[in-house]
């Protein structure tokens, strides 16, 4: 209880109301702790989330045989043994009752349990007992199919929903094929778009090795002139093709290369430094896996050309759509000013569950609601790639902990960041159906319910549409009406996705007022930037890797967290015009589209395809 007496610091929240948040801090806390056998049999129940358990009271109709039962050792021998699939049939069977969609030549059956990669792919004791210490005892679907894949050495285009376990879906069979530490270099090579995701990843990845294996996170902070040898090698793609560069990293032994958040690693900003990596890792050994929770059709095609011709497709339910455990609606504010009293009604009568989760779609927008709710009082703080990396660890770590009650943040945090979040609020509309479905999975995770709502006003109604769509396919209710609107051109989708549209101030002050308080608040910046300059010091500030290569109209860093900046301006509001200096840039040089440019890579490594 430690831990939720300190959440109440600052907060306006009623502690009976939440009753069922202590509980899930409880059962955080006590997972950690150790391998407590209600917490786990807890966890298991909550976890399933496609009814792979049949003990217990799942209500599923489930015809494959039980998965592994909640347990207090940490040994697979623990787990009831599993009846082997009779035939192919019962194979099929067994997909299509965990949702699992394969499509490929010779596709090895799923693991029924972590006790089959013992009992077929002779995973070592050591793998088997960290996956147990991690409090894991029955796979999720995608860590069944991608798992052998991955094992039998195969390429693997894999799409599975927000918070399903796609992480250890991969590193458990690299940590496996890696066998033990060794000096040869960097054997596994992981990419993810933003260096708080490589972070996490890395904790993953710690889950599974012991201390003897060299796990080594390449971000801003680290000197790429004192790089010490590797086995796995996990990086945001700017600053791995600056070590690359500086021939400060051989990626030539590289056995497994992963982009996790796929496609967004292969589009346009990104694509460009995934084509330097690919390259300078070799092809003919090269086993590649892309994970999203999102891939369009046309991302799936570029992801081919960079894969070898046997590549299986793996889709977990319905491609696109979001986790079904999250309950999400639609609340129309009318205009700007609508969503401020929206929001402050929603936070002060305590309707929403906290941790909440609040997204906008620029640096300068977060901070303008941070303002307004942080002078009410509430327990809030913000996250966005104006922050120090200093700042954006404590906050995470606060939020994470449960110290803090209400994150703002911008989409740097959207995709793949594991928390407790019990509600997502869309204070700004997303600019894409894959930006929805990265946002609100930060709830609903692991099997654990969430909430999301998405405000929208006026101006935002041509797009209803595209959400109202995923929130059907995911099994909410939605208003008849809303089915009945008239969908986004793609032209229209294409335009919002590019730039966020411009949005009024959020602010409860006059126009005159709003602007006097901004004066004056730029002139104490700007002095204390000329003192700064004057003792000779320079004004912290984000690493450049993690600065926006564009900026929306609006001032938006959208997701690109890690993109490059070519010219960097003095100034945090600045940063993003610096960035969007970069983004023309690249237009001017003519950036090829991404089929070509791939396949461009493809054929000059001469792909094992
Ligand atoms: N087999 C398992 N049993 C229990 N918990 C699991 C299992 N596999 C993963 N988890 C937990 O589920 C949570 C979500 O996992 P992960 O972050 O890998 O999801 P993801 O599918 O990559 O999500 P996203 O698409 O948002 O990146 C993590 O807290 C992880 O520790």
């Amino acid at each position: 209880m430690d831990i939720f007496r300190s959440l109440t610091g600052g907060a306006r929240f009623d502690k009976k109301r939440f009753l069922n948040d202590v509980q899930v801090f409880e059962a955080k806390d006590d997972a950690a702790a150790s391998a407590n056998v209600g917490t786990v049999a807890t966890a298991l129940k909550a976890l399933d989330f496609f009814g792979t358990s049949t003990s217990g009271t799942s209500s599923s109709s489930t015809t494959a045989p039980s998965a592994a039962a909640a347990t207090t050792t940490d040994d697979l021998d623990a787990d009831p043994s599993v009846e082997p699939f009779a035939n192919d049939t019962a194979v099929q069977d067994f997909r299509r009752s965990h949702r699992i969609k394969v499509d490929g030549v010779d596709v090895p059956a799923p693991i029924q349990s972590f006790r089959d990669l013992r009992d077929t792919y002779t995973i070592r004791d050591r793998v088997a007992r960290n996956v147990r210490a991690a409090g894991y005892v029955t796979p999720t679907p995608i860590q069944m199919q991608a798992i052998p894949l991955i094992l039998r050495g195969r390429d693997v285009l894999a799409c599975a929903p927000t918070g399903s376990g796609k992480t250890l879906a991969y590193v458990l069979p690299i940590v496996h094929q890696l066998v033990e530490p060794s000096k040869e270099g960097v054997r596994a090579l992981i990419v993810a778009p933003t260096r708080e995701l490589v972070l996490q990843i890395e904790r993953e990845v710690g889950k599974l090795v012991g201390k003897k294996w060299r796990v080594h996170v390449l971000t801003k902070a680290t000197p790429i002139d004192r790089m010490p040898k590797c086995d796995i090698l996990i990086s945001t793609p700017m600053r791995l093709v600056q070590a690359i560069q500086a021939g400060a990293v051989q990626l030539n032994r590289v056995k497994h290369l992963v982009l996790d958040e796929a496609d967004k690693l292969l589009e346009l900003g990104f694509l460009e430094q995934v084509d330097e990596i690919l390259a300078a890792c070799p092809t003919t050994q090269r086993q590649t896996s892309l994970f999203s929770a999102t891939l369009a059709s046309a991302v799936e095609q570029l992801a081919k050309t960079v894969m070898r011709d046997d590549v299986v497709r793996v889709i977990i339910g319905l491609k696109n759509t979001a986790t079904s455990t999250i309950t999400q609606s639609l609340v129309f504010t009318g205009d700007e000013s609508g969503k401020l009293m929206t929001i402050r009604q929603h936070l002060k009568t305590g309707e929403l569950h906290p941790p909440v989760l609040i997204f906008v779609q620029s640096i300068d927008r977060a901070k303008e609601l941070f303002r307004e709710l942080v002078y009410d009082g509430m327990n809030v703080d913000v996250i966005h790639a104006d922050r120090t990396k200093q700042q954006r660890d404590k906050i995470i770590d606060q939020f994470r902990l449960g110290h803090l009650w209400i994150l703002i943040a911008t989409d740097v945090l959207a995709r793949g960041i594991d928390m407790v979040v019990q509600t997502v609020i869309n204070y700004d509309f997303p600019t894409s159906v894959e930006a929805y479905i990265h946002r609100i999975g930060r709830t609903g995770r692991a099997g654990r319910p969430g909430r999301a709502i998405t405000y929208f006003t006026r101006d935002d109604a041509p797009h209803l549409r595209s959400i109202v769509n995923v929130m059907k396919e995911s099994g909410c209710d939605v208003p008849e009406w809303m089915l009945s609107l008239k969908k986004a051109s793609q032209n229209e989708r294409k335009k919002l996705k590019k730039s966020a549209p411009k949005r009024a101030t959020i602010s409860t002050m006059s126009k005159y007022d709003a602007n006097k308080v901004k004066r004056k608040r730029d002139m104490i910046d700007a002095s204390k930037r000329r003192k700064l300059k004057a003792e000779g010091k320079v004004p912290t500030g984000p690493a450049e890797e993690e600065r926006p290569a564009k900026k929306s109209k609006s001032g938006g860093d959208s997701e690109d967290a890690d993109r490059p900046v070519k010219k960097r301006k003095k100034g945090a509001d600045e940063a993003a015009d610096g960035a969007e200096a970069g983004k023309k840039k690249g237009k001017g040089k003519g950036a090829a589209p991404p089929a070509k440019k791939a396949k461009k890579v493809k054929g000059g490594e001469g792909a094992s395809a």
